[in-house]
């Protein structure tokens, strides 16, 4: 179980002129200061899977890196199984499995040892090492690359195998920034059978994505951020009844927008 409430982090701007021109004119910019998350609460229990939304720049993935102890956010609260993560970091590194946007991989190191490297740096024997290594590259389907170098591995190669990293000492919670973002059909669908079995085993899982049919396909929850705040937070019933079943209008209202409106806000 995991409880985030009231998480707020802002940057400090170094070089305006390096801003977008849609950062240029959100409101969160403040002075010096772009207030990136301002309110965001959100909770996921033993065997549920929460879909994370939200447009471009709304706030995702500094809110996944601070629930992940990746950035110390400047106020609110992460609390998994009762303990304070922010007051304990090292504790709750150990319950979490974080799967950033970046996958970092050695590319001298093949993928086997890029997983086995992490597995020894969590303090897990070497045995069990093997053994999860075989168990999550037959649920990958990674056999064919596993004992390749990285350095040339494809997109969906890499994501496989950071996904067996973040998830090699079994964490109680796995949170994953858009796993399945630049994956072909067949890499999503094996990355979405390896969430459902996460959830099947209790693991609740946090995953941010522009896709809405895997939303609709694996979460019990959807919360939806905009410009750094909780705009939805409740079931998928009562996001997919927000309209009558039509998911992307119903995260178009959540973000009060006519679907007229709508940009690259979405993959309808
Ligand atoms: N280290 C940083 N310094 C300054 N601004 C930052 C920093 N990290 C994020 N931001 C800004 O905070 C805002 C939110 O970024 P974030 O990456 O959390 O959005 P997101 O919802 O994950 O977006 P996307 O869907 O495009 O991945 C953006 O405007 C981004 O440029």
């Amino acid at each position: 179980m995991i409880e985030i409430s009231s998480l707020a982090k802002r940057f400090e701007v170094d070089n305006p002129k390096k801003l977008s021109e849609q950062e240029k004119k959100d409101p969160r910019l403040k002075g010096r200061y772009f207030q990136s998350v301002k309110d965001v609460s959100f909770s996921c229990g033993h065997g549920e899977v929460l879909g994370l939304l939200g447009p471009n720049g709304a706030g995702k993935t500094t809110t996944l890196r601070m629930l992940s102890t990746a950035l110390k956010p400047d106020s609110g609260t992460v609390v998994i199984d009762g303990e304070d993560v922010l007051a304990n970091p090292i504790i709750a590194r150990k319950k979490i499995g974080f799967l950033s946007s970046s996958t970092g991989l050695y590319g001298r190191l093949t993928g086997r040892e890029n997983i086995a490297y992490f597995g020894e740096l969590h303090g897990i024997d070497k045995s069990t090492i093997s053994a999860r290594i075989e168990e999550m590259a037959d649920l990958l389907d990674m056999q064919s690359f596993l004992d390749r170098r990285a350095e040339n591995f494809s997109s969906g190669m890499k994501q496989k195998t950071a996904i067996a990293r973040a998830v090699i000492h079994e964490p109680s919670l796995v949170v994953l920034d858009e796993p399945t973002t630049g994956l072909d059909i067949m890499a999503t669908s094996t990355v979405m059978d390896f969430i459902q079995r996460l959830k099947d085993k209790g693991t609740p899982v946090i995953f941010s994505t522009h896709h809405l049919d895997e939303v609709q396909m694996l979460c019990d929850r959807v919360t939806v951020i905009n410009q750094g705040e909780t705009v939805f937070n409740d079931s998928l019933a009562a996001f997919s009844a927000l309209s009558g079943g039509q998911m992307h209008k119903s995260f178009l209202q959540t973000l009060k927008m006519d679907i007229g409106e709508v940009g690259n806000v979405v993959n309808l």
